[in-house]
């Protein structure tokens, strides 16, 4: 399998090449050259078959020759070995025909681990076959972070820098990125929001000396096999609610794009999606974006939903690419308007394209605190508040025979002072994690200023090459 660029300019890659390069050379996102197939018979084996098997099924095609058969399936066994359901990501019923994905059962407790337990493995296993060492940066607006250090705390080939933007994460979320001691974790408070964090983080991609300097890798989701590793949950989920023969929507709380993203896969692959419905906090630049045709950037308010709190939302540039029919040179033009007057207009053709596939609804602060207070009342079930932007904008798409699963992207207790004030709860962290609340913590403060964020990336990364 060979990738290339959403613009165009890059260089083509294999899979292992992708998993370590992060953002292309041109500035845009490694996609498949072709899509894989899977078809029906294949789909409806996955029934009764375990998260592993499936996961192993639906990965493998994007992997190719890169990695052997073998080799990938004890990645994929050991990675969810570590969660805490039998099932990796069960649903739940909340109404008749609409369902709550928990993707919240890994390390965690957010949907970033379902793909980062076996993004640390995938990479471990590479740069040892090369004998290689990388330098891991990636910019958090709360849980990406903290899934990301979980998954390569005390690896040997891998010093990970997390940027986080400076008390606009929740305490417990902090928490989770400042509290593991191991030499080779760095947690950077940076003084900006998310999307400063993660502008920063682009500019050091397209830094080239910098970024072959310290061997650069990214683990935010511009990264392929993020996106791959996302798609495996939508067939499970498909497939237990009658896939192939019967179609399922999703709706997807969503900030980045990169979790509706691989539902985008899971269709374009072979699973039958009736509707992907893309539900936003009050940062509402994408449900703005289908209503308009216009993608404008309008300054970003904290929420109670503080991952989604994100207006550069990275993986729709993925989207833009199969609307424009692959044509990186559009694209290249999109985002260069972006980058000068902070919007850009899509044609009326390709908005048409992405309309007649996805929907988009809003869910700001009091409906998301009525959302988690109702559906508390109504059916015994505590969502945290990113989940509950999706069920509330679920609800909005009315009754239909088609199930509706909402992805439950993070367990509660990640957000308890927010959960409280809406419903009266305050949900509690498992017992594994209690610790995380008064060990010390340890982080650096750092200004939105790249280059002395690449400065203090270099003075502690251990893949440095010197004189380069
Ligand atoms: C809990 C939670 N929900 C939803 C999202 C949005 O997901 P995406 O950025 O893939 O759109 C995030 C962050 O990514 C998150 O951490
Ligand atoms: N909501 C995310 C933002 C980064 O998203 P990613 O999926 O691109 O890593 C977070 O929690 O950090």
């Amino acid at each position: 399998m060979k990738y290339v660029s959403t613009r165009g300019e890059a260089p083509v890659l294999d899979f292992a090449e992708v998993l370590l390069t992060g953002l292309a050379r041109d500035g845009g996102l490694y996609v498949p050259e072709t899509w894989p197939r899977l078809d029906e018979t294949t789909i409806a084996g996955f029934a009764g078959k375990s998260y592993s098997d499936v996961a192993l099924a639906v990965i493998e095609p994007f992997v190719g020759s890169a990695i052997a058969r073998e080799d990938l399936a004890k990645l994929i066994s050991g990675a969810y070995s570590s969660f805490g359901h039998p099932a990796v990501t069960p649903l739940v019923q909340i109404a008749p025909n609409r369902f709550v994905l928990e993707l919240f059962h890994g390390p965690t407790l957010a949907f970033k681990d379902v793909a980062m337990q076996l993004l640390g493995r995938l990479m471990d296993h590479v740069l040892e076959a090369r004998g290689e060492r990388a330098t891991i940066v990636g910019a958090t607006s709360g849980d990406t972070g903290g899934a990301a250090i979980e998954a390569f705390r005390g690896r040997d080939r891998t010093d990970v820098f997390i940027l986080f933007p400076d008390g606009r994460v929740s305490p417990v979320q902090r928490r989770q990125m400042t509290t593991p001691k191991e030499a080779n974790v760095h947690s950077l408070a940076v003084s900006g929001n998310f999307d400063d964090c993660q502008s920063i983080l682009k500019g050091m991609f397209n830094h080239f000396s910098f970024r072959d300097q310290v061997r650069l890798a990214g683990v935010n989701s511009i990264n392929w096999a993020r996106i791959v590793a996302q798609v495996v949950y939508y067939f499970v989920a498909g497939v237990a609610l009658g896939a192939p023969h019967r179609a399922v929507s999703f709706t997807v709380p969503t900030g980045n794009f990169g979790d509706i993203f691989a539902g985008f896969v899971a269709k374009r692959i072979g699973l039958p999606i009736d509707r992907l419905v893309i539900a936003t906090n009050a940062n509402d630049i994408l449900a703005r974006t289908f209503a308009t045709g216009s993608y404008a950037m309008a300054g970003v308010s904290p929420t109670m939903s503080p991952s989604m709190d994100i207006q550069i939302s990275s993986n729709f540039e993925r989207l833009l690419f199969e609307a424009y029919d692959r044509d990186g040179a559009a694209v290249r033009r999109l985002m260069q308007g972006l980058g000068q007057s902070g919007s850009f207009q899509i044609g009326s053709a390709e908005m048409a394209a992405m309309r007649s596939e996805f929907s988009a609804g809003r869910c700001g602060e009091d409906d998301t605190a009525a959302t988690i207070r109702e559906t508390l009342a109504e059916t015994g079930y505590l969502v945290d508040p990113h989940t509950a932007t999706g069920v509330k904008v679920a609800k909005e798409q009315g009754e239909s025979a088609v199930p509706m699963v909402v992805l439950g992207t993070a367990h509660p207790a990640k957000f308890p002072d927010a959960v409280e004030k809406a419903c009266g709860v305050r949900p509690g962290l498992p017992a594994r994690l209690e610790h995380i609340l008064t060990d010390e913590e340890r982080m650096t403060v750092l200004p939105a200023d790249q280059g002395v964020i690449e400065d203090h990336v270099a003075r502690f990364a251990r893949a440095v090459r010197q004189g380069a």
